[in-house]
């Protein structure tokens, strides 16, 4: 850590408890004068303003509000437990903003108050409701920040943003000096990020005494946050808005999906007018699922009135994720039946989300969560049951504005018996070389002793400190080098940062933006097009395999597609043309341009190969092998692929490109179904294994394998080459 540097204002001035007091009067409408104005903008306050704030009022943490300030002005940490939607993410935040000095003494900087939300959709949709309740205009006074988007000013006081951002931002400021009061939100979920921050902050507070933090929790765990958190205090926050009622199947389901679809029928066919929140496991799943709905309501005709189906998964561009909050569509004929919105969405709906109109829950009780096998570096999202925390925040999604009904298809004796109370840690399930590369940056050396709340696996932090060292992030003896300390500064994984970084090294640092770029964006999103079935899907996938597929791989096929689309000058009839979904492409655009950037602030060389150089795939082909060299798989003989070194059985995922099945293969991603499969491929040469990653390939350090008597065989050949050309000069 740091040294702290010396201020010329005195922090955190909680005001004092006349100060709390006019507070309440002025927004309470006790003094009319001071309360018109908006001491943010100076203007006065809208019509809106003064309805949303009748109905903030009546949340329970209102209640507490006065109790919560007293809480935060005589303790530097705080924790707050709270049923969900009772206002916590929305409401306490703003307490803090009115209770504390946010100007300092000359004027010329603000401080923040920052809130930390585990999910992008969650920090965009929360501080936008937020801008509205203060009635400013988001972006200046309340912004959010998101990794590759940043809606905030010089004039932002109260910042939400991912727990992932703020680790980023403690890399640059490792005190955090910017905050005068950190809140994090949603502590419960334990995402790995949110678990490293605590880690952190608990050295950051005692070198900042100013520093003020609360960590707010739905459920449960509060006493094992107040012993972790020096024995902070507990502040409960009972009750909700509105009821939810729940109701359970009779008997298991067999299909689940199947399920879920036919209950959103019932529903609409049956039930009040209200929208519906579906929870499901994936993109393909979900997207597959908006179709039938679409169909079989579509079907119905004109008895039942229309819906508007709407996915939302994590890489779903924020754009699109947008769609969730749009109405529902008007009846088709004037006095008909109303329509409704159907929200189908993965578990990041399931915290710190509002979705106005959602009174139906349906939970099938399933989420794809996190596991990692560190023994075979494989980690992998895994369809599983979710727990009782997890079914509780789900529920309560549908009592946010009105009253709801959550339909929970299990049993009741299985939510009892089955469910876990609590999710387990992310930071247990993860590979954690992005992490340790983080901590690292942080200047913290001595992981074992790592204040974790959960240590994770000492065999995980190996794995992740071997990775590292194999990427030279590390050196020998665990010391962060130079490329390590650019590699840190990309928002990706470690592997991604080094393919970067190399980049220029193999004259193709372009195009490996483009792939990078493209990458971060689902692969699924960007081949779909208003495609209403299954197969139609499938036929648009085959389109666009056949216009843009490269025989070499995946990753080329991404590079054809962004290159086409930039050759046509991004235009919205050529994308819908080529069954090209154009949101998912800008968002990849707006990825490139800040990965170029960071490219650029570390004087990383932009470069090209010349197009019709033989050179020019190989030489992009290299520059991601010098990244993934870890991520290989070897053709057996027998006709299957074994992941090198890990001698995992794989498959080529169903969605690859190529046209033939090369020998040795780069792969993105692990996908764990009823088979395992490699997902984004691409073709690479052996040779290129032995002369870009020697040190992995390491032969002295191999297991027995087919892989490495060829490897052999190529060792041995290279050295021929060598000795024959020696011979020659
Ligand atoms: N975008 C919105 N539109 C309408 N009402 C909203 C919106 N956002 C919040 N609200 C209202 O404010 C209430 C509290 O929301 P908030 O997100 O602060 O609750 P919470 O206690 O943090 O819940 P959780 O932990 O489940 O996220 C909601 O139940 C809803 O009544």
């Amino acid at each position: 850590m740091g040294t702290e540097r010396k201020r010329k204002v005195s922090l955190f001035d909680v005001v004092d408890d006349s100060a709390v007091k006019k507070l309440n009067g002025g927004i309470n409408g006790g003094n009319s004068m001071t309360a018109s104005i908006n001491k943010w903008n100076g203007k006065p306050y809208s019509q809106r303003f003064y309805d949303i704030l009748e109905k903030r009022k009546t949340l329970p943490v209102w209640h507490q509000k006065e109790e919560f300030l007293q809480a935060l002005k005589s303790n530097q940490t705080l924790i707050l437990v709270g049923e969900t939607g009772s206002g916590k993410t929305t409401q306490i935040p703003q307490f803090v903003l009115d209770a504390v000095e946010v100007e300092t003494a000359d004027k010329r900087r603000k401080y923040m108050i920052g809130c930390t939300q585990p999910r992008r959709v969650a920090a965009m949709s929360v501080s936008r409701r937020v801008a509205e309740e203060m009635d400013v205009v988001i972006g200046e006074e309340v912004g959010y920040s998101i990794r590759f988007e940043d809606c905030t000013s010089a004039r932002t006081v109260l910042k939400y943003l991912t727990d992932g951002m703020l680790l980023r931002e403690a890399m640059a400021d490792p005190l955090l000096e910017r905050y005068k009061v950190i809140i994090l939100d949603e502590a419960h979920e334990r995402t790995l990020a949110t678990d490293v921050l605590f880690g952190l902050l608990k050295e950051v507070l005692k070198n900042r005494p100013d520093l003020k933090l609360v960590v707010m929790s739905a459920t449960l765990e509060a006493e094992k946050f107040q012993g972790y958190f020096f024995g902070a205090p507990l502040m409960k926050v009972p009750g909700r808005l509105h009821p939810v009622e729940i109701f359970y199947t009779q008997d298991p389901e067999r299909d689940y999906l199947e399920a879920a679809i036919r209950t959103v029928v019932q529903i609409h066919t049956c039930e009040p007018p209200g929208d519906i929140l579906v929870f499901l496991t994936g993109e393909e799943e979900i997207e597959d699922a908006c179709r039938k709905i679409t169909k079989e309501i579509g079907n119905m005709g004109d008895q039942v009135g229309p819906v508007k189906a709407v996915p939302l998964y994590s890489t779903l561009p924020p754009a699109m994720q947008q769609k969730i909050f749009e109405p529902a569509p008007p009846p088709v004929v004037e006095g008909g039946p109303p329509g409704r919105k159907i929200v189908v969405s993965t578990n990041i709906a399931e915290t710190s989300l509002t979705i106005d109109g959602i009174v139906y829950v349906i939970d099938p009780g399933f989420a794809k969560q996190k596991v990692y096998n560190p023994r075979v570096r494989v980690e992998s999202l895994l369809v599983s049951p979710i727990s009782k925390a997890s079914a509780h925040q789900r529920s309560g999604r549908a009592g946010r504005t009105q009253p709801g009904k959550c339909f929970r298809l299990y049993t009741e004796k299985s939510f009892h018996n089955d469910l876990q109370p609590q999710t387990y840690p992310e930071i247990l399930r993860s590979n954690l070389a992005n992490t340790v590369l983080t901590l690292k940056k942080l200047g913290i050396d001595d992981l074992v002793h790592f204040d974790f709340m959960d240590p994770p696996a000492p065999e995980t932090l190996m794995r992740a400190l071997e990775v590292l060292n194999y990427l030279g992030a590390l050196d020998d003896d665990g010391n962060m080098t130079r490329l390590g300390e650019i590699m840190s500064e990309f928002p990706l994984d470690p592997q991604m940062g080094k393919m970067l970084v190399v980049s220029p090294e193999f004259n193709c640092s372009n195009e490996i933006l483009s792939i990078s770029a493209m990458l971060s964006v689902s692969q699924y999103s960007l081949m779909k097009q208003m495609v209403s079935s299954r197969l139609e899907a499938q036929k648009a996938a085959d389109e666009a395999k056949n216009r843009f597929g490269h025989i070499d791989g995946d990753h080329l096929t991404l590079l054809n597609v962004y290159h086409a689309y930039k050759q046509n000058q991004e235009d919205p009839q050529w994308c819908y043309e080529n069954f090209i979904n154009q949101r998912a492409l800008k968002s990849a655009d707006n990825v490139r341009q800040q990965l170029s950037r960071i490219m650029a602030r570390f004087n990383l060389k932009l470069c090209s190969t010349d197009f019709n150089s033989r050179e020019y795939y190989v030489n992009i082909r290299k520059a991601m092998l010098a990244g993934y060299f870890m991520q290989v798989a070897h053709l057996e003989r027998t006709g299957h692929y074994l992941t090198v070194k890990d001698n995992q059985v794989v498959h080529l995922h169903p969605s690859n490109c190529l046209d033939h099945k090369p020998e040795w293969v780069i792969y993105n991603e692990y996908v764990l179904t009823s088979r395992n499969f490699i997902r984004t491929v691409t073709d690479i040469r052996g040779e290129w294994l032995v002369d870009i990653a020697p040190h992995y390939y390491d032969l002295a350090n191999f297991p027995q394998c087919e892989a490495k008597r060829v490897l052999e065989r190529l060792y041995k050949k290279r050295e021929r080459e060598k000795d024959e050309s020696k011979s020659k000069k």
